[in-house]
């Protein structure tokens, strides 16, 4: 069972670099890290249709399922797994499919509000926020939206200008302020190495601490075993009636 030693939130608005923020950071962790994209906790609106879901507005918090998501990583830093939801962008809403996550030492919760959440940044041990230039975050999104989320043009500005950039100014630029750190220009390689560093720095630190505590756990079984040894054989002076292990040879009856 794993116990996650380390949990990051990176926020930051739509296209600021959050994912590539949370890639690049994690990429040589190999097996130790979980990711975990807010996305995949937008409620499940299965209840509307795709017309209904298509005005719903994304970007204010009330659009996430936040008790649930709360859970989640309660369970994760308990070392119990979940089962994560998956979200589809196409017909905006949550999917069928379910992911087992088991927990690992490190864990990445990446999204737009990541840092909203005061119960969730509480569990958090870096809290980054990555800021980049509107003009650009924009320009991102609608070339990701229209060519990998089935949007049209019209559409993509018409929601950015009526939800994503009065959220983004309302709720997502001010959770900055829940940061130990701001990331500018997203993925600047300077910003990225420093916390790499800070990230191995506590999976070796874990796995030490892990470690010690394996050897000083085994030093004392051995002390304990020869204890239990000294006490029951009559001839290193233990008390006979006090009994002793047979496994171990130290059964005062037997004389041995
Ligand atoms: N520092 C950067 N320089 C150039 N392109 C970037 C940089 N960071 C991200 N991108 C690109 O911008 C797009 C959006 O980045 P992504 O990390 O998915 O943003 P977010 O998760 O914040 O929405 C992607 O195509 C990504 O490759
Ligand atoms: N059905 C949905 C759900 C969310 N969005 C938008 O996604 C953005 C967050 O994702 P990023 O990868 O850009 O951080 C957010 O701004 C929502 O507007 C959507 O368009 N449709």
């Amino acid at each position: 069972m794993t116990i996650p030693s380390f949990v990051i939130g990176i926020a930051g608005g739509t296209g600021a670099g959050k994912t590539t923020v949370s890639r690049l950071v994690t990429r040589n962790l190999g097996d130790d890290v979980t990711r975990i994209p807010l996305d995949n906790y937008y409620e499940d609106r299965s209840e509307l249709s795709i017309e209904e879901r298509r005005e719903i507005n994304y970007d204010h918090p009330s659009a996430f399922e936040w008790d649930l998501l709360r859970e989640h990583l309660e369970a994760l830093l308990e070392g119990q797994s979940i089962e994560m939801p998956t979200y589809d962008f196409e017909v905006h809403n949550r999917s069928e499919e379910r992911v087992t996550v088991e927990p690992t030492d490190v864990i990445v919760l990446e999204g737009i509000l990541a840092l909203h959440d005061e119960g969730i940044n509480s569990m958090m041990d870096l809290r980054l926020y990555v800021e980049t230039d509107a003009d650009v975050r924009i320009l991102r999104r609608i070339r990701r939206d229209v060519l990998d989320r089935g949007r049209d043009l019209e559409g993509v500005i018409d929601q950015y200008l009526s939800t994503v950039k009065p959220m983004h100014e309302r709720f997502i630029e001010p959770s900055k302020s829940h940061a130990d750190l701001i990331i500018p220009e997203g993925a600047n390689s300077v910003a990225i190495d420093l916390i790499e560093e800070k990230l191995h720095a506590e999976v070796e630190g874990d796995a030490l601490r892990n470690w010690e505590r394996g050897s000083l756990e085994r030093e004392l079984a051995e002390k304990r075993s020869l204890d239990v040894d000294v006490d029951s054989d009559p001839a290193a002076g233990g008390d006979p009636a006090a009994g002793g292990d047979p496994a171990t040879g130290g059964d005062a009856g037997t004389g041995e």
